[in-house]
């Protein structure tokens, strides 16, 4: 189990370095517009699971819709700062 921050370091670090193997890297060298994709994908899921699956399930799709998010904003060279002062 990890928490949004950690997800966040550990994403962050993998970009970097870039480990072989690491789907995040995959994910950032195929760019912005796929990791677009990506995220309209898991929030569909995400609705749907909520609408007709169990909570475990939703909870699955959400911790993926946030993944993305992430990947999103390490493309974009956002950081949790920037996100976080329209909170
Ligand atoms: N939390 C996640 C995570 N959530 C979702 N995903 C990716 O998002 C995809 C979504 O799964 P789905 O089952 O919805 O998608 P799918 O349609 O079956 O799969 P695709 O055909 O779309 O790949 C997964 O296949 C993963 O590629 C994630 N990939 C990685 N992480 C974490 O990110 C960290 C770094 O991962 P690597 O960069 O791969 O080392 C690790 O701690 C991982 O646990």
């Amino acid at each position: 189990m990890k928490t949004f921050e950690e997800l966040f370091a550990e994403l962050t670090a993998k970009a970097e370095a870039r480990p072989e193997g690491s789907g995040t890297v995959q994910e950032l060298d195929a760019g912005v517009h796929f990791i677009g994709k990506k995220i309209v994908e898991e929030a569909a899921e995400v609705w749907m699971a909520a609408e007709y699956q169990s909570d475990a399930e939703a909870s699955e799709e959400i911790s993926q819709l946030l993944y993305h998010v992430q990947v999103m904003m390490i493309a974009k060279g956002l950081t949790l700062s920037d996100i976080y002062r329209y909170l």
